[in-house]
């Protein structure tokens, strides 16, 4: 399908796109003649492809662009401040501000946090237009994510340009912005509704122009991973600048998207911290963070200041009025905690059986939940360990068998359980312990002790 869409573009097109398979290839040879001794690594797709970029990528942070999109998002400016100074500690390499456009408070902000003299290049996000354009070098940013339309929805019912309008204005505002001396990446809204011959003549013609980057957009959140692997890929093989992707997550497929894309040569991704922004969002970068660090630890820890992940996105959440999800990614409170006694066995021996992602990196720290009817023996007998009494094994499975059979009313809080192993251990002195177990029918019993 992509060779007879491409013949529709032109035979240089065609041979380079081609090629990108036929590399592909060459690093499944070399994939699979690569060794994988790292244990806490994947034993699949580990080696690093020829077009991967997946140790080798930038975030544009645009919690204060897409993110100021979401449906209960109002930032301050001493806000966006403390955002803007939270995600530059964190690292990311640029962070994407509401075009000036937008409002009077929207210019000066850009301006404000312009003045901060982040580490972070500072991007404002415009529309394909001369005096959004001029407006937004005004503020003195570092450069402009410069974006239109270009599916028919959009060209018929947002714009209503066509594409030779498209190209003519997308060469005036490129141009001036270089002539500025400022970054400029141009990237069109909707590209996977878009035309595939349209976008990549668009792509090939702002690439000549000399574009820092071109932009994908998965503006509606329809793209799958492998939709999105072969247009990066066609991309790659059309375009000499950078490729910026943006997902939306509407259907799920946001952070995979993003790190397919990467796999497939892309080279920056955008996110926004919980993922905020116009409807159900885009990759959060704690989310985008995890995918990464699973791929590649070392470049992901050396690049980024982990610890400081859960303050913003407690900044952030606060600021928007919402409660981090329970189940987030790296900072939900049970994101961490183990139950299942098979897994509590595991854990204890060596954190990775269950673990691709270490607490300790992330300034977070594990938990071993033993008061419930899944638990077992080796979780408990840790627990008696932690607490220093001298039970043994056998003791331990009495008292399992107990906690079990309480956790079947309800579960027992762990101060419950210590009580209860504390009570045993004492009891053990005079060879009570039994009496102690046989009494106790219930949780309520324990509490109230
Ligand atoms: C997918 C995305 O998230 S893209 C980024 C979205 N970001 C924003 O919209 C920023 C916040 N927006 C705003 O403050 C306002 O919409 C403004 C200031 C940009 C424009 O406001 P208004 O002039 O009142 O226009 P309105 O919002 O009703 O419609 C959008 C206008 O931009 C035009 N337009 C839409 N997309 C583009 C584009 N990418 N490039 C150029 N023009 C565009 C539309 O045709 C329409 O023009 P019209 O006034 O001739 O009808
Ligand atoms: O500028 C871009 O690449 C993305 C714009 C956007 O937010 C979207 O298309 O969803
Ligand atoms: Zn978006």
């Amino acid at each position: 399908m992509l060779s007879s869409t491409l013949s529709r573009f032109g035979n240089t097109a065609r041979r380079q796109a081609m090629r990108a398979p036929s590399l592909i290839a060459r690093n499944l040879a070399t994939m699979s003649s690569s060794s994988t001794k790292d244990p806490s690594r994947s034993s699949i797709g580990s080696a690093s492809s020829y077009l991967s970029n997946v140790s080798n990528f930038k975030i544009i942070e645009s919690t204060l662009r897409e993110g100021e999109q979401f449906a209960n998002a109002f930032f301050t400016t001493e806000k966006k401040i403390e955002i803007a100074k939270a995600l530059d500690e964190f690292g990311v390499e640029y962070l994407e501000l509401t075009s000036p456009a937008a409002s009077t408070q929207s210019y000066n902000d850009c301006k404000a946090i312009v003045g901060l003299g982040l580490k972070a290049k500072i991007l404002t996000h415009v529309r394909c237009h001369m005096d959004d354009a001029k407006l937004a070098v005004q503020t003195g940013v570092d450069g402009l994510d410069v974006v239109i339309g270009t599916s028919s929805y959009l060209r018929e019912f947002s714009h209503g340009k066509d594409m030779q309008y498209i190209i003519d204005t997308a060469t005036e505002v490129i141009n001036y912005v270089k002539s500025e001396g400022l970054e400029v990446r141009f990237s069109s809204e909707d590209s996977f509704r878009s035309d595939i011959v349209d976008l990549l003549n668009l792509y090939r013609a702002v690439d000549k122009l000399g574009v820092n980057r071109v932009g994908i957009a998965d503006t509606v959140g329809c793209a799958s991973p492998d939709q999105v692997a072969e247009l990066v890929r066609t991309l790659r093989a059309i375009v000499s600048c950078d490729i910026e992707c943006h997902f939306h997550n509407d259907t799920g497929c946001a952070i995979a998207n993003a790190y397919a894309a990467l796999q497939n040569g892309a080279t920056h991704v955008d996110t926004s911290v919980l993922g905020i922004g116009e409807r159900n969002g885009i990759p959060s970068l704690g989310g985008f963070i995890a995918r990464m660090y699973a791929a590649d630890k070392e470049y992901v820890k050396s690049k980024y200041n982990l610890h400081k992940l859960r303050d913003i996105e407690n900044i952030v959440a606060d600021a928007v009025g919402v409660s981090v999800p329970f189940n987030n990614y790296i900072t939900g409170y049970c994101a961490f905690t183990h139950k299942a006694g098979i897994h509590a066995k595991a854990i204890l021996n060596n954190p990775s059986t269950y673990e691709i992602l270490r607490p300790e990196d992330f300034g977070m720290t594990r938990y071993v939940a033993i008061g419930h009817r899944l638990t077992g023996w080796n979780a408990v007998k840790n627990r008696v360990e932690q607490l220093g009494l001298p039970l043994t094994d056998a003791d331990c499975k009495q008292i399992t068998n107990k906690i079990k059979n309480l956790a079947d009313i309800r579960p027992l809080s762990l101060d419950d359980v210590d009580k209860l192993l504390r009570k045993y251990g004492q009891a053990k002195e005079d060879n009570s312990h039994h009496a102690i177990l046989e009494n106790i029918d219930t949780p309520d019993q324990i509490t109230e002790w």
